[in-house]
């Protein structure tokens, strides 16, 4: 019996959705910090959210080449996760992980081999690793854009390593996904909403659905 893959809707901004991911069986819901996104939440309205999935689904905030302050100010809010979606060295990573005491996810931006190859340095000093797309050039932000990445580049990874899957998911293809590429967990945004921000409680539940449904 294989492990079931660990599901997580990224860029949730309201109590109302935050109640439909966990109705639907996420295990980890993520919040945006960063400014540029149209999921941005602010450091208050992070607050509260966070306490609100305490219990009952892991959080995730996600933040975008963090100084030191940013990094102390979220960490304080005691979310389960931070996501390291810029480009933040493994020095960084590493510095970042142990001045903020909580788990560590580093987000890479895939879209050749020499990404892929990148990869190991990242797993040594974060938990988890999260392979994304990597943005067009001249995007505004690195990530939540709806882009997938060619999967195949993923067989030159190591087979032991665990990673999440990112990038272009939908309700549609997340089962294709899961069957093809493995991965230990998925992550979605713009594949559970209507327009960049706007999420969806269909789509979140036929995400997640589909995702449990794949074997
Ligand atoms: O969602 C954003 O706006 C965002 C902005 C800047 C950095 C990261 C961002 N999202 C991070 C995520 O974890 C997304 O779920 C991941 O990039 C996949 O997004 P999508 O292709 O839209 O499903």
């Amino acid at each position: 019996m294989t492990d079931p893959v660990i599901i997580k809707i990224c860029g949730i901004k309201s109590y109302d959705l935050l109640d439909v991911a966990i109705a639907a069986g996420a295990d980890m819901v993520g919040f945006m910090h960063f400014q540029r996104s149209p999921r941005h939440v602010s450091i208050e309205d992070l607050a509260g959210l966070i306490s609100a999935a305490r219990g009952q689904v892991q959080s995730c905030v996600v933040l975008v080449n963090p100084d030191n302050s940013c990094v102390a100010e979220v960490a304080a809010l005691g979310p389960d996760w931070i996501q390291l979606h810029g480009p933040e060295s493994p020095h960084r990573v590493e510095a970042i992980r142990a001045e903020a005491g909580v788990e560590i996810m580093k987000a890479m931006p895939i879209g050749s081999a020499e990404d892929v190859a990148h990869v190991a340095a990242f797993a040594e000093v974060a938990d988890r690793i999260l392979l994304d797309a990597k943005p067009p050039k001249g995007a505004d932000r690195p990530g939540g854009l709806g882009e997938s990445f060619d999967w195949s580049l993923l067989e030159a990874l190591d087979p032991s390593l665990p990673f999440m899957l990112s990038g272009g998911l939908t309700p549609d293809n997340v089962a294709q996904a899961i069957r093809t590429v493995k991965p230990f967990g998925v992550d979605v945004s713009s594949g559970v909403e209507t327009a960049p921000g706007v999420k969806d409680k269909r789509l979140i539940e036929a995400f997640i659905r589909n995702a449990r449904s794949a074997v």
